[in-house]
């Protein structure tokens, strides 16, 4: 419980064990924000224009593997009390939160900190985190925080909301890709993990990461952040930095591995990480859609001619078991079931 990083966050220097190699710092180098991310207005999609949508949605995923959504359908109140919730959490006493905080990650609700490595890892991370399934709800809300009180019924109401739009973006992409509308329906998108991160200030940003450089391992990642700026996507063909734009009531949503096998690496899973600030706390909550365990992974609709599948078939949980195995690895396991 000593360990979470919100219990101690105001010591100066930080300490060695949170210090990131010269290579992997953020470092002072100026990082742009917005530049290019593309803010997608969903409600056009129900306005005659879904076509264009689609076309949007596709050229985004392309591009970056990150675009923003507005007028999603999920109320600004709603996103509102959730982010407020997860704040509170985030906030309680160390008495309230330690019913919560565990060390052992077979269980349904953890509330732990920098990450489930950190027994292993060499550097820690500036963050701590609640993380826990919610979908299907009737399964797994009662695991959930029961403090503050309203945390089981406003995360619950949210993560209803996130799952219908998870599948209305699946469905847009689906048939962008040439797929049946629902395709990603249920195999392919019938669990939904959250996870709460809390990013206190830290005294020297330049040095330390919020969440280190990763791709999702997932299908699709929705994530509603504060207004507090730190998430970053790289930009491989320049080698740059670009900060996603905290926008009001907009999520963020970014493609995962298992989407890009899927699509054949016609979609792309973008790397990203969050940095720190040295005033203000951020709070964001990660919303990863992905498939049963069960399900067969693979390039879907593949011509054999034009485009050779990328990918040999795998299930999801062989996947979680080599992305565990190399320690968190997005790319090293892609690797393993390329074709
Ligand atoms: O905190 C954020 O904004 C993003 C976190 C993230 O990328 C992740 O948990 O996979
Ligand atoms: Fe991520």
């Amino acid at each position: 419980m000593e360990k979470l990083v919100s219990n101690w966050y105001n010591v100066e220097p930080v300490p060695e064990n949170y210090i990131f190699p010269p290579e992997q710092r953020p470092g002072n180098v100026h990082v742009p924000i917005g530049e290019g991310i593309p803010v997608i207005d969903l409600s056009e999609a129900e306005k005659g224009g879904r076509t264009l949508t689609i076309q949007k949605i596709l050229k985004a995923a392309q591009d970056f593997g990150f675009f923003q959504v507005i007028n999603h359908g999920v109320s600004e109140n709603l996103m509102n009390e959730t982010a407020s919730v997860l704040r509170e959490f985030f906030e309680m006493p160390s008495e309230a939160k330690q019913q919560v905080y565990t060390e052992e990650f077979s269980k349904s609700c953890i509330l732990f900190t920098s990450s489930i490595s950190y027994a292993q890892e060499k550097i820690h991370l500036w963050r701590d985190f609640l993380k826990h399934p919610c979908h299907p709800l009737h399964k797994w809300q009662h695991f959930w925080p029961q403090t503050p009180t309203r945390y089981q019924e406003i995360v619950g109401a949210c993560s209803v909301e996130v799952k219908k739009l998870a599948s209305r973006i699946l469905g847009l992409i689906g048939e962008g890709l040439g797929l049946k509308s629902e395709y990603f329906e249920e195999e392919l998108s019938g669990r939904m993990i959250m996870t709460g991160l809390h990013y206190p200030p830290c005294p020297e940003p330049s040095l330390t990461l919020g969440t280190s450089e990763h791709v999702d391992a997932d299908v699709i990642t929705i994530l509603l952040q504060d207004e507090v700026k730190g998430l970053q996507i790289l930009n491989e063909d320049e080698d740059k930095w670009i900060g996603v734009d905290p926008i009001p009531h907009a999520f963020v949503v970014n493609i995962g591995a298992l989407l890009q096998v899927i699509s054949n690496n016609k979609l792309k899973s973008a790397k990203h990480r969050v940095v720190t600030n040295k005033s203000r706390f951020r709070t964001s909550v990660a919303f990863f859609v992905t498939a049963l365990e069960d399900s067969v992974i693979e390039p879907a609709h593949v011509d054999q001619v034009h485009a050779p599948a990328m990918y040999k078939p795998f299930t999801a949980k062989d996947f979680v078991a080599k992305y565990l195995e190399s320690n968190a690895d997005t790319e090293a396991t892609l690797g393993y079931f390329r074709a």
